[in-house]
């Protein structure tokens, strides 16, 4: 294993289907061992992009690769995959459908009952492991499918809105579960709608728009490409002029400060009351990936919404 060489490699990768161009010579790597986001708005080619990568779909052109080649058997032992469509055999019982796919997935019978007694008490679903799937809940089988999908601990996750349609206790419990598969050392590659999640889980991002990369790094690189830092000020006095922030925003008194990249917040506290202004409120924040989506993709209700700068305490 080359450990300095990407888990996932995309290159210049494009997909048309028919006349249709969903995805435009997009590139991004998902290194080893991180939690990478895979943003975009409804049908920007997140799914077709996992399809392709895992060889459902063939690529129009370029590079699609997992472990430094292109997805195969070999390494299918290895990869946990959530599809977005979800199913399991429903006419079985939770129980038998577990065991069978542990054991598709080279676990022992003991392995495989073993781990799944543990995940259905630990989602709180121990007393349905004989009853058929088609008996639970869609909430409950996505729990199961997602049991099925870590079941022999794959060194890379990829999972496909995997809290879509929970409950907010429910949502958090797969987001610990999630979490413990990447404290173990899992890569996951993983696509959501959720910021909350994102901003929880992900050390890196990629934002689909038209089949290209719209924003793609740390959290925090993309929060700094699309405005960065901000200081919301309450204040009595005049606001100098410095190179560690630009005034965005000012009114009798309240300003809002857009920090430059070296400069710290509680340094520009100082550095404004030290020129003698009278500071009452002081709120400093990231501006949040909701934002940036919504700039991105454009509100569809900016046109009806009054120009509100949020609350400073
Ligand atoms: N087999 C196909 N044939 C024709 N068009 C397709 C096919 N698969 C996907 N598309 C189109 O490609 C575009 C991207 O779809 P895709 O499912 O990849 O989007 P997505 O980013 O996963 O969206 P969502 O967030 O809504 O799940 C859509 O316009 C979709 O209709």
């Amino acid at each position: 294993m080359n450990v300095a060489q990407p888990l996932i490699h995309i290159h210049d990768f494009h997909m048309h289907f028919a006349a249709k161009k969903v995805i435009d010579g997009l590139s991004f790597d998902v290194e080893r061992g991180e939690t990478f986001g895979f943003l975009g708005s409804n049908g920007s080619g997140k799914t077709t992009t996992i399809r392709a990568l895992l060889g459902i779909y063939r690529p129009t052109a370029g590079t699609l690769e997992i472990n430094g080649k292109v997805f195969s058997d070999d390494f299918g032992s290895r990869l946990g995959y959530l599809p977005e469509e979800r199913g399991l055999y429903k006419k079985e019982s939770v129980m038998d459908v577990m065991t069978y796919f542990g054991r598709l997935k080279g676990l022992s019978k003991q392995e495989a009952q073993k781990f799944s007694r543990q995940y259905l008490d630990r989602v709180d679903l121990a007393d349905k492991a004989d009853l058929r799937l088609d008996k639970l809940s869609g909430g409950e089988q996505q729990k199961i499918q997602l049991g099925v999908t870590i079941m022999n601990e794959p060194e890379l996750l990829i999972l496909d809105e995997p809290t879509k349609g929970f409950d907010p206790v429910n949502r958090r419990l797969l987001l610990d579960i999630i979490e413990e598969r990447k404290d173990a050392g899992a890569t996951v590659m993983m696509v959501t709608h959720q910021m909350e999640e994102v901003e929880r889980l992900c050390e890196r991002i990629i934002l689909l728009k038209d089949g290209r990369a719209e924003a793609y790094g740390t959290i925090d690189e993309v929060q700094n490409q699309f405005g960065g830092r901000t200081i919301k000020l309450k204040y009595s006095g005049t606001i100098n002029e410095s190179p560690n922030y630009k005034i965005t925003l000012q009114e009798t008194n309240y300003a809002e400060l857009s920090l430059a990249e070296s400069a710290d917040e509680s340094q520009v506290l100082r550095e404004l009351i030290g020129s003698g202004l009278a500071v009452s409120g002081f709120v400093a924040a990231k501006r949040s990936l909701d934002d940036i989506f919504i700039q991105i993709y454009g509100d569809p209700s900016a046109a009806h919404k009054p120009n509100s700068t949020g609350p400073v305490t």
